[in-house]
């Protein structure tokens, strides 16, 4: 994959159950640290989507298509329409909620089924680590997530804490199997697409219009 002056746009969703906070993380995501603030967001219907730009070291420009999907189980069938079409996935639990992090084995199998393990990265992500009142442990957690093959990191929308640091991470992670050959460009697929090619790339650092919070 020839990198700079390519932009791409990667498609990420978020899943998870009921409750554990994926809105919330991703307006935190995409309104940067005023987001953190913002009221408690209505339960998600069906689908919704948001975006995010993002300039990656290489050069290579990045649109992000963020996927919010409802953890209610009524929508499961307009959710799961929607996997195939994914490079990126965020298995969101809520670090207070056990059975939020027992269902996620569940969510993996689910997108694992639809389209196969090979296209999609995959992040665990312990969401709500500004509460105290914890019923899974990072050990736990981290075992989980090697069992599966992914990365695990926590997050908080309340404290803004690794909220960039988990986009990014999954963001890298997909600009890598490109560059690799693990994940390829097909015309059938929307996962990742090619949006258009500039003769002169940008500056080589990345650029973002929020700060990281690696508590
Ligand atoms: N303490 C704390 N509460 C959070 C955090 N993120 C979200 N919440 C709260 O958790 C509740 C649910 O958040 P949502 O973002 O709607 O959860 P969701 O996973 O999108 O829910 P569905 O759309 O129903 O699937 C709300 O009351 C949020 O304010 C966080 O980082 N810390």
């Amino acid at each position: 994959m020839e990198a700079a002056g390519y932009s791409y746009q990667f498609r990420i969703a978020l899943l998870g159950d009921a409750g554990v906070g994926k809105t919330s993380l991703l307006r935190c995501y995409v309104a940067g640290a005023r987001g953190a603030a913002e009221p408690d967001p209505e339960p998600t219907v069906g689908v919704e989507f948001y975006s995010r730009a993002l300039q990656l070291p290489a050069g290579l420009r990045v649109k992000l298509q963020l996927w919010d999907t409802a953890g209610q189980e009524c929508f499961r069938c307009i959710t799961r329409s929607f996997y195939r079409n994914m490079v990126g996935i965020l298995l969101v639990f809520d670090v207070t909620n056990r059975e939020s992090f027992e269902h996620i084995q569940a969510w993996h199998q689910e997108v694992v089924s639809t389209q196969g393990p090979d296209k999609v990265v995959f992040l665990l992500v312990g969401h709500k680590c500004d509460l105290s009142t914890r019923c899974v442990s990072s050990q736990e957690a981290e075992e989980l997530a090697a069992s599966l093959g992914m990365g695990f990191m926590e997050t908080s929308a309340k404290s803004n804490c690794n909220v960039d640091l988990a986009f990014d991470t999954v963001t890298s992670a997909i600009e890598q199997a490109l560059q690799q050959g693990d994940i390829k460009l097909d015309k059938d697929w929307a996962g990742v697409r090619l949006l258009h090619r500039s003769p002169n790339p940008r500056s080589s650092s990345r650029k973002q219009d929020s700060g990281t919070c690696q508590c």
